[in-house]
């Protein structure tokens, strides 16, 4: 049984509730690929997540940007994994690089989080990935094992687990990982998860791709056999979302 596709949209903090509705109907009227051969997840900011269900076409799902690391009570201005279970919004990214960097996230918080959730019965989309000097001082892979090792120390089931390999260098740069660099990162991941969590973990888990996905790029990148799919950040909130939708057929028709 080979891994399914999954494209995440991520929205990031954009959007009125306008152009949220206008999003919506793009990709409610958009031609794609049957949800036996792809999951598609969008994120919204928090505000837009009950509008953004009640409107989007039903073989779409709706992730969180985050959610807070334990039990709701005196945390003024976060949300908890028990509310959105409560919203029925079944999927959480977790991790983003932006949230790490302007947040101070660290490893053990991220992985702290995961671990959270996933008890309560989301299902996570896990961030991971490099800045430019840790790439250009050879530390890719240990970053990424860094940041994994967090989770993997804090859950044994992955079967609820996206990965999300975004080199921080191509978040939002135009500057797309070539379908080579991703592929190494993608095959060197999963063969951490391989060594140190175990070979049907590695095996069942996607690994999707994230950082400058647009239409023109998406086909080649998903052509990589470790790339199972893509976060998009600025291309979710443009009629290419169903094009990189779409990119999962590349994978069926293999
Ligand atoms: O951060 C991202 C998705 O989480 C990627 O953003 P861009 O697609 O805008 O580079």
């Amino acid at each position: 049984m080979g891994r399914k596709f999954f494209v995440g949209g991520n929205w990031k903090c954009n959007g009125t509730g306008e152009e949220v509705k206008k999003i919506v109907s793009t990709l409610n009227d958009g031609k794609v690929a049957s949800s036996d051969v792809v999951d598609v997840v969008l994120s919204p900011p928090f505000v837009f997540l009950p509008l953004v269900k009640s409107l989007l076409r039903p073989d779409f799902h709706v992730a969180a940007q985050n959610c807070w690391v334990k039990k709701g009570g005196a945390y003024t201005g976060e949300i908890s994994a028990e509310m959105l279970v409560n919203l029925d919004v079944p999927w959480v990214i977790l991790g983003h690089s932006e949230r790490r960097a302007l947040l101070n996230e660290s490893n053990e918080f991220v992985g702290d989080k995961v671990a959270y959730a996933l008890s309560k019965g989301l299902k996570v989309i896990a961030c991971v990935g490099e800045t430019l000097e840790q790439r250009e001082a050879g530390a890719t892979m240990d970053v990424v094992a860094s940041q994994t090792k967090a989770i993997a120390d804090r859950i044994t089931d992955w079967s609820n687990v996206v990965v999300a390999y975004e080199p921080v260098w191509a978040i939002g740069t135009g500057k797309v990982a070539t379908p080579a660099q991703a592929q190494e990162v993608h095959s060197e991941l999963r063969k951490w998860l391989q060594k140190n969590v175990s070979a049907e973990v590695a095996e069942s888990t996607r690994i999707i791709y994230g950082g400058s996905v647009s239409g023109a790029n998406c086909k080649e990148l998903a052509a990589q056999p470790d790339v199972d799919g893509f976060l998009v950040g600025g291309a979710s909130l443009k009629p290419e979302f169903v094009d990189i939708i779409n990119a999962a057929t590349v994978k069926s028709s293999a």
